[in-house]
């Protein structure tokens, strides 16, 4: 029997992502037609998995648009940048107009609104559609974010729901709006991730080495805090790491290699924050924490010159509940950082994004998933026009009721030697959005004395310039 035709929907790119999402619409009921530049994963996918649905195997891409239905939609999981050029490419010159390709990986929201505008020209429509939960979630239920034009969400968005992670019966998966909005989103959710991540990490490292605690005690912490407010997945799978043991019976945290790596989107989000003028600090921190970790001579080198802190270990029960309140406020502020850049760009490109949705969707499948997700979604419902996040009720009254506790940690991380940069810069924050005046009065001064930028006054309207190497006369600019 020809299988031509017959497939609703195909994914190129049977890595870890693409096989799994295929086997996810599989057993939704899809017909999926499966392609990877080498044949071996294809043959693979369906030897291991083809019980679990109906699949259709293409060892080329000819095939694999053959076999589908029309209008044809083809996802592509793979590697972002060139890779991904190279498969629309050579896609876009088998489809017809009226045709999908949806790209779900971690591509670069300018490069997918590059390629929207290319594939427009040629009567084809294309998605970017930002995808989250690794592994497991591209199997079990993603969060998925898809942009491009609202019509293409009428023939893929039905699809997409019913794969999607399901939290109170609703899918995690919205429109989120046209052209590059998915992928942007999809961007600011891994910043996010890399904030929360790094403030996890300083946690850990706070109350292993000045608490005295063990991986072992410290993942019952762990595990104890995930059953309140801070319960989320990377509180979960982070007890399950500090818990874990290698085949030498110790604990395996103990011997990663403490050099974190980074695939780009971190980095991405803090690039696109400074264009757009939103300060993401968190985000910031958490990226340059990844690359100090990684200048290993240079840390050797500094160590070696200087020698390292001597940090005497104490347990305290009172750190235990502090660091637990300080990673709750700081994580706010990332939040409330991400969700601004958010709000900015869709300002920036009318993308009209619903920034309640965002946090709806982000409640199940994804690597940022979280309890706190309802509160956020309650605040952005109840006022879409939130200053922050930081000024909703819930929010101020959480922040104001650890704040005690978080400057405990900051001093007592300066005083220790653990470096903070996750903490001590969202404190910062926290206090800079409350100040009543900033030392941002003398930045514009000293503008002023060496490149007569000018100033504006607090007591009268205009801008002004003092003759700094004059009379210091002061003149309206
Ligand atoms: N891994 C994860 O947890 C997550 C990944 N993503 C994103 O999803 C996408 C897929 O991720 P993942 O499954 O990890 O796979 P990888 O990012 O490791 O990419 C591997 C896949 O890309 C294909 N590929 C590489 N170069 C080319 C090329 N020039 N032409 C055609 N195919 C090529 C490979 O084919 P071959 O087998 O022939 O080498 C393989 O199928 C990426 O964009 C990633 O950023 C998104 C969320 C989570
Ligand atoms: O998109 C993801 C989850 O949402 C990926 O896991 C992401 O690639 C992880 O990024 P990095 O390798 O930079 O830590």
């Amino acid at each position: 029997m020809t299988t031509e035709g017959t497939a609703r929907i195909a994914v190129t790119g049977l890595a870890t992502m693409g096989s799994n999402l295929a086997r996810n619409l599989a057993r939704h009921g899809f017909r999926v037609a499966v392609h990877n530049r080498t044949p071996t994963r294809t043959k693979a996918l369906v030897e291991d998995h083809g019980h679990e649905g109906e699949f259709v195997a293409a060892e080329t891409m000819e095939e694999l648009v053959a076999s589908l239905q029309k209008p044809r939609q083809i996802i592509i999981m793979v590697k972002a940048g060139g890779p991904t050029d190279a498969v629309i490419d050579e896609l876009s010159g088998l489809l017809e107009p009226g045709d999908m390709v949806i790209d779900g990986g971690n591509a670069h929201y300018a490069d997918t609104r590059r390629r929207e505008a290319a594939l427009k020209a040629k009567g084809l429509l294309f998605v970017g559609a930002g995808i989250s939960g690794g592994e497991e979630g591209a199997l079990n239920g993603p969060s998925i974010m898809p942009g491009g034009p609202a019509e293409s969400y009428v023939h893929v968005g039905p699809v997409f729901e019913e794969i999607a992670a399901k939290v109170d019966g609703q899918p995690c998966c919205v429109h989120v709006g046209p052209d590059g909005a998915g992928h942007f989103v999809k961007m600011v959710h891994n910043g996010i991730e890399y904030a929360d991540m790094q403030l996890i990490a300083e946690a850990y490292d706070l109350l292993s080495r000045v608490g005295g605690h063990t991986p072992a005690q410290l993942a019952d912490v762990f595990k104890q805090w995930n059953e309140g407010d801070l319960e989320s997945y990377l509180i979960e799978i982070t007890a399950e790491v500090l818990k874990h043991t290698d085949s030498t019976g110790g604990a395996l945290v103990d011997k990663i290699e403490d050099a974190a790596e980074q695939k780009g989107t971190g980095r991405w989000t803090v690039q696109e924050a400074l264009e757009l003028g939103v300060p993401v600090t968190g985000i910031a921190e958490a990226v340059f924490a990844r690359s100090l970790s990684g200048h290993i001579e240079q840390r050797k080198a500094v160590r070696e010159a200087l020698g390292a802190h001597e940090v005497v270990a104490k347990p305290d029960e009172q750190l235990v509940e502090d660091v637990r309140q300080a990673l709750y406020a700081s994580k706010v502020v990332a939040y409330a950082q991400g969700f601004d850049m958010i709000r900015e760009a869709s300002k920036n490109y009318d993308w009209n994004i619903d920034l309640g949705a965002m946090a709806t969707i982000w409640r199940g499948g994804c690597i940022i998933r979280a309890r706190f997700l309802n509160r956020i979604r309650e605040a952005y419902d109840a006022n879409p026009e939130l200053a922050s996040l930081l000024v909703d009720g819930y929010f101020s009254d959480a922040v104001k009721a650890a704040e005690a506790a978080w400057r405990r940690v900051a001093v007592r991380a300066v005083e220790s030697g653990v470096p903070t940069p996750g903490f001590v810069s969202a404190l910062a924050y926290y206090d800079a959005l409350r100040s009543e005046r900033l030392p941002a009065s003398l930045v514009q001064g000293l503008r002023d004395f060496f490149g007569a930028h000018t100033y504006r006054r607090t007591d009268k309207p205009g801008s002004f310039h003092t003759l700094w190497s004059g009379d210091r006369t002061e003149i309206e600019a």
